[in-house]
């Protein structure tokens, strides 16, 4: 495992887009995870302008790690919406290789089962990840089992809390949600997960530090042979 820390979450920000941009310009037909959350909106800021200074997205394929479950892609909380807003309306990606779990579908359980085999299909070549205070990743929530596969979750109160600050009112927060499951996760070539602000210093002391538990989910990435933390000072603070 590596830890990088910056200085701020700038800093922080911009290595993970370098690193995203020399998968993009390395590989042939690289596949990106992605993920959402403020956390991840500086990144994509930062691929944004390097789109506009030359780097090109014609060949990538990017896998978005979850969804709102009842959330319609059209709707502006979705992560649907999310991603055309910070990403995809931005570079020249192709419309047909950009997947996002279907929240909205009606039969949920057939949803997983096609965004496994789109998971089986294009191995992920970096999967990039933010953590929850809670130390979620996705929205695997701490619990006493976690899920290989792609599944519905229902939402802790304390990430609809969190997640509050993106809808209108609490009420607003879909409970449940689809997410990648954790062998999804950790079957990706590489792994790099962004952390900033103290809010999340506890979560990332115990997913490096601490043992491996299913209740801090982003701890089972010990497990991954190469993973980065990037980090600011304030996430890191607990580390020392
Ligand atoms: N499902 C996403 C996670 O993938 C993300 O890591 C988390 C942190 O979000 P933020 O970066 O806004 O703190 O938010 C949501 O719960």
């Amino acid at each position: 495992m590596e830890v990088r820390v910056f200085p701020d979450a700038y800093g922080a920000a911009l290595y993970t887009a370098t690193l995203v941009e020399t998968t993009i310009t390395q590989l042939s037909s690289p596949v990106l995870g992605l993920a959402t959350g403020g956390t991840m909106i500086p990144v994509y800021q930062h691929l944004v302008q390097f789109h506009r200074r030359g780097l090109r997205f014609e060949h990538v394929t990017t896998i978005n790690l979850d969804e709102y479950v009842g959330l319609e892609p059209t709707d502006r909380h979705s992560y649907h919406a999310f991603m055309r807003e910070h990403l995809f309306d931005h570079v020249d990606l192709s419309l047909d290789c950009r997947y996002i779990p279907s929240g909205a579908a009606c039969d949920l359980t057939a949803a997983c089962r096609a965004y496994d085999e789109i998971l089986q299909a294009h191995p992920i070549d970096l999967q990039l990840l933010g953590i929850g205070v809670n130390g979620h990743i996705g929205f695997n929530e701490p619990a006493d089992h976690l899920k290989p596969h792609t599944h519905v979750v229902e939402l802790t109160e304390d990430t609809i809390r969190q997640n509050a600050r993106f809808f209108d009112a609490e009420e607003r927060v879909p409970t449940r949600a689809i997410t990648m499951g954790l062998q999804s996760i950790l079957f990706a070539k590489r792994i790099v997960l962004l952390a900033v602000g103290a809010s999340k210093a506890q979560a990332v002391r115990e997913a490096i530090t601490g043992d491996i538990r299913t209740t801090v989910p982003a701890s089972l990435l010990q497990l991954h042979p190469q993973v980065t933390f990037v980090l600011d000072e304030a996430a890191a603070q607990q580390l020392r």
